[in-house]
């Protein structure tokens, strides 16, 4: 399949870029500040999500048969320093990007976040479940939500997924590259105990993203996430001990607002028993993990 893919610079674009490429398929991928580190790339293209009409131009021009939008304003953080490009790359891009598939006869997938949710519930969250954003970041992943299933009535896939684990392509993104970095800076970071989550390698996530890519029988808005639930602390804990440093690197806290979401614990029904990819527990996403130097160092 020709797959247009965004955010291929990213951690979970990266991962999904490999996944496709090694399943045969033939990926373009775009990125706007760093170019993507994926062997076997169709093409790489440098595309600024917030410039429209390129990107309606490029489609209209490779006329994919799948679109995969990893591209996003990616933390809670990010998006409060700059709101505008926020809306821009988050819910613009979305919205424009399930009007050209439809134009196109292509399959979006797009992806979305847990923290939709307002991490209050005590059951799993299902996909059907009312939404409630705690923070701008949550509110742009979920108005994206909207935008794809109303401009792409047919067969999209919107992927709700988890905080993601895995090595990065620059080293610099993911939970264990930046709790390493802080601590051999010199701080000894607080990780809350009241923060519940359901981590996830960006690996798993993308041979999910690239079996639905293939299964153009499954489409609406699903759930993925890894096979266990831990505090952010206790995730602290698990990274430190995997990699031999001292457990009191970091300290215990809890968190200070509540736009920080306490538990965001997903249902995974139905997607779970429908593919053949499997949730991943966190020992595994663990034994993925390598302090290697960034890819591009
Ligand atoms: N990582 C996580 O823990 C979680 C991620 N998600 C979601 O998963 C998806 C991927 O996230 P993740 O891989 O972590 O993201 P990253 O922050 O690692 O990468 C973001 C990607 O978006 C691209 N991007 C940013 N701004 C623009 C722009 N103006 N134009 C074009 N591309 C742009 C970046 O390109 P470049 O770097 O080249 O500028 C990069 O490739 C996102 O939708 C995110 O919301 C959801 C839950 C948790
Ligand atoms: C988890 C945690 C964070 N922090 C601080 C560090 C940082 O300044 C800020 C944000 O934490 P994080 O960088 O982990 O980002 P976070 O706000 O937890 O967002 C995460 O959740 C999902 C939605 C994503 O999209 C990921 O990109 C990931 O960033 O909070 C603590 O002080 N203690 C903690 O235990």
């Amino acid at each position: 399949m020709k797959i247009l893919l965004t955010g291929a610079s990213g951690l979970l674009g990266h991962a999904y870029a490999q996944a496709a490429v090694r399943r045969g398929h033939s990926v373009t991928a775009l990125y706007n500040q760093h170019p993507p580190l994926a062997s076997g790339l169709e093409r790489s293209i440098q595309l600024d999500a917030s410039q429209p009409e390129a990107l309606t131009a490029l489609c209209l021009e490779h006329w994919p048969d799948v679109i995969v939008n990893c591209a996003a304003i990616s933390n809670p953080a990010s998006v409060d320093a700059v709101p505008r490009l926020a809306e821009q790359v988050n819910v613009a891009l979305p919205r424009l990007l399930a009007q050209v598939s439809t134009h196109l006869g292509a399959r979006l997938l797009h992806v979305s976040t847990d923290m939709v949710f307002d991490g209050l519930a005590e059951e799993p969250y299902r996909s059907t479940d009312m939404p409630g954003p705690t923070n701008l970041y949550g509110q742009t992943k979920l108005m994206a939500e909207r935008e794809v299933l109303e401009h792409n009535p047919e067969d999209p896939v919107v992927l709700r997924i988890p905080i993601l684990m895995g090595n990065s392509p620059r080293g610099q993104r993911s939970v264990h590259e930046k709790l390493i970095a802080a601590i051999q800076a010199g701080e000894r970071p607080k990780l809350y105990c009241d923060e519940m989550r359901q981590p996830c390698s960006a690996s798993n996530v993308a041979e999910v993203l690239l079996e639905l890519s293939e299964r153009r029988d499954l489409h609406g808005l699903f759930h993925w996430a890894g096979s266990e639930t831990l505090s952010r602390f206790e995730m602290g804990q698990r990274i430190l001990k995997h990699f031999g440093l001292p457990l009191d690197a970091v300290e215990s806290a809890c968190r200070e607002d509540e736009s920080r979401p306490a538990n965001l614990t997903l249902n995974l029904h139905p997607i779970v028993s429908k593919l053949k990819t499997k949730p991943v527990d966190f020992e595994a996403q663990l034994e993925e993990l390598t302090r290697v130097e960034p890819l591009n160092a």
